[in-house]
């Protein structure tokens, strides 16, 4: 069992408020991602739940019992950092064992042995038991820095960015990795932090997004990226990252539109967000368009489309990332690397207002649409 509650916990280092009343869950079982950028507070939290920090405010409960007294070492959790440092003299087996042998452990010999094989079964890496850690490859060190945390068998593993120092094609190998332990073998319930999207989408059952000490959201992936709750969370899940643009909301006719780019009647809001956008106090509004959403062409076609210009053209091999500027904004769009775009070549921009998500312009919480959004429209340009 390992059933989490951090309740409503603050910290402060000076004058900066690393953790404003966090308030998280995390169930028994669960992979559950801290996702946030850097010095959101990430490793505060975790720090706090393994008790190297005490908080200024709030408390921390384990299986409904208040852990907030209990020293690191009294803690059922295991913490895994970014650096995996490993005992230099000592080969991976006992690397592997060292936990075991701690007076919390104190296991015999045969128990410890029985343990050590379970973990590198785990891992595959029984061929590099009798290695030392110079002769070791980076992403075997970090198997056996994970390995050396799920020996303890804990109830909750701390997980500060574990892959951030591997290369990305090792990481990413890494990742299907740790999802497939979770999965099958790891009844453990998992707080993993990382500051990469794709890894928060990829590995975490829910993630928490935090942004200045602050929850700005906790959901499934799928909440996070198609409904995100504010113009934060929806900036940080996706590449290249969605457009947000300022836009008036008038009414015209009985209907609502938005004045983007100076073209009120190009932009009807959908009738399923509507009644949400009447009642919005403001006419001020942002829209968050991902770059899928966006078509463009080369030639005018006709319809509601806004003229733009090429400003950058990047082949990403597969992919490619097309900025056009029309007026004073740059628009990120995605596009096929087989046809080159020439800087300053003229672009038509058709935005799809179904696929369009509207924040309040001061506190950027998500208005509209909510409730569930239909099956994604896959978009090719
Ligand atoms: N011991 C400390 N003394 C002073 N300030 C601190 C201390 N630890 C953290 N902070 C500050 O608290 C804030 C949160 O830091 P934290 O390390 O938790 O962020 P993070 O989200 O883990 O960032 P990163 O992704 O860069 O590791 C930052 O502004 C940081 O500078």
């Amino acid at each position: 069992m390992g059933e989490l509650w951090i309740r409503g916990v603050s910290k402060r280092f000076g004058r900066v408020l690393a953790l404003d009343e966090v308030d998280i869950r995390v169930n028994n079982q669960e992979f559950f991602v801290l996702f946030g950028p850097t010095g959101a507070g990430k490793t505060t939290l975790l720090n706090i739940v393994a008790g190297i920090h005490v908080p200024d405010q709030g408390q921390v409960y384990l299986n409904g019992r208040s852990i907030d007294h209990l020293e690191p070492n009294e803690r059922d959790v295991a913490m895994v950092f970014e650096n995996y440092a490993l005992y230099p003299h000592l080969n991976v087996f006992e690397n592997i064992a060292s936990p075991l042998f701690s007076p919390r452990y104190r296991k015999s010999n045969v128990e410890a042995k029985e343990e050590v094989l379970r973990v590198a079964r785990l891992l595959d890496i029984f061929s590099l038991l009798d290695r030392y850690p110079a002769e070791l490859s980076n992403g075997q060190r970090q198997r056996v820095a994970l390995g050396r945390a799920l020996v303890r068998r804990p109830e909750v593993f701390l997980m500060d960015e574990p892959l951030v120092h591997l290369d990305a094609k090792l990481r990413h190998q890494m990742r299907a990795e740790l999802k497939e332990i979770q999965n099958k073998s790891l009844d453990t319930t998992t707080i993993y932090v990382t500051h990469d999207y794709r890894e928060a989408l990829s590995l975490g059952d829910r993630i928490a997004v935090i942004n200045r000490g602050r929850i700005e959201q906790v959901g499934s992936p799928e909440e996070v990226y198609h409904r995100p709750a504010s113009e934060f969370v929806a900036r940080a899940f996706g590449d290249p990252e969605m457009n947000i643009l300022e836009a008036e909301l008038v009414e015209d006719a009985g209907r609502l539109h938005l004045n983007l780019f100076g073209k009120p009647g190009h932009f009807p809001v959908p009738d399923e967000v509507r009644k949400a956008m009447l009642k919005h106090s403001s006419s001020s509004v942002k829209v968050g368009f991902r770059p899928k959403h966006i078509r463009f062409y080369p030639e005018d076609p006709e319809g509601n489309h806004v003229a733009a210009r090429v400003y950058s053209f990047e082949p990403l091999g597969e992919t490619a990332v097309l900025i056009a500027e029309a007026g004073d904004r740059r628009i990120r769009l995605l596009a096929s690397s087989e046809h080159a775009w020439k800087i300053d070549q003229p672009v038509h921009l058709e935005f799809d207002m179904n696929r369009a998500l509207f924040f309040d312009a001061s506190s950027g919480k998500l208005l509209a649409p909510s409730g569930e959004r239909k099956e994604d429209v896959v978009w090719r340009n």
